[in-house]
């Protein structure tokens, strides 16, 4: 049975994770929290979880790679250095990186990359997305992922078209842009929205997540798909074969 270690095993997404390990016919190596030997759990088990904090990132990396232990890596507030880190580790170990677990989310990505290529520019784009009030990060990892699959259908980098926050007189919209809206409140779990507008009409592609139980099971999926994989970069896709 392969045995799963989880970084951030306190936590929400931590303690959804431990609740289904064990239905998934796999078995739990121990948990890391914050002041914790990191590599304790690196080096007891199979494939490692990190559901942590952008600043933990390094360290659990660090461990995973000198235990030579795949890690999923769903912590998100990922700046350039933790991917540039992820880039070095995936060099050595097996290390799949997503700012989202679901199939559906995945799934949504592909629709967006495709409507995008498709519509010219003079349709705008907008993404929002909206967390319990919890949440420490914005925009959310998944709505830069699905910006930065809005950006490959139009041949562009999201660095390029991205405005975050927009406030006060801030000009008209400018074409070709992408701008982010991040709404925080009460207990909800996930929901994106990426739109679509053209003069007289609308086009928005919605996902919504109901149970963070959801995202475990796409943790744990993960989690098994590359506890034997080769060295590299990988994505949520390549779990599900899209
Ligand atoms: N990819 C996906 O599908 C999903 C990703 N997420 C992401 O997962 C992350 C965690 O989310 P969530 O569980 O809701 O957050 P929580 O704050 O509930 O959990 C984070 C946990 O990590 C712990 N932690 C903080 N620093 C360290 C450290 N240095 N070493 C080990 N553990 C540490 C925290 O401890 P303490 O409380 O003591 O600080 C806490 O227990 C977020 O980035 C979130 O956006 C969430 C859902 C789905
Ligand atoms: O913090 C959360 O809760 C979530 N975080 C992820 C993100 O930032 O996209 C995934 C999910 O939406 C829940």
């Amino acid at each position: 049975m392969t045995a799963i270690g989880i970084y951030g095993s306190a936590g929400r997404m931590g303690r959804a994770i431990t609740d289904q390990i064990e239905q998934a016919g796999a078995t739990f190596a121990g948990g890391c929290e914050a002041g914790d030997d990191p590599s304790l759990i690196a080096r007891a088990a199979d494939v490692l979880v990190d559901f942590s904090a952008p600043a933990a990132l390094e360290a659990h990396l660090v461990a995973a790679r000198d235990a030579g232990t795949p890690i999923v890596v769903g912590t998100t507030g990922l700046g350039a250095t933790q991917h540039a880190m992820i880039d070095a580790a995936a060099a050595d170990i097996a290390v799949l990186q997503t700012g989202n677990t679901s199939l559906g989310v995945s799934l949504l990505g592909i629709l967006v990359r495709e409507a995008a290529a498709r519509l010219g520019t003079d349709w705008d784009v907008e993404i929002t997305e909206m967390h319990h009030r919890h949440k420490v990060d914005a925009p959310s990892g998944t709505a830069i992922q699905l910006g930065e699959a809005v950006a490959r259908g139009r041949g562009t980098t999201l660095a390029e078209i991205r405005v975050d926050g927009r406030a006060g007189l801030v000009g008209a919209r400018t074409e070709g842009t992408l701008g982010f809206g991040s709404l925080r409140g009460g207990s909800v779990i996930g929901d994106h929205s990426v739109i679509f507008a053209s003069e007289g009409e609308r086009l928005e592609l919605s996902h919504r997540a109901d149970d963070r139980s959801l995202f475990a099971k796409g943790a744990v999926r993960a989690a098994l798909w590359l506890a034997n994989r080769a060295p590299g970069r990988y994505r949520m896709d390549d779990v599900l074969g899209l």
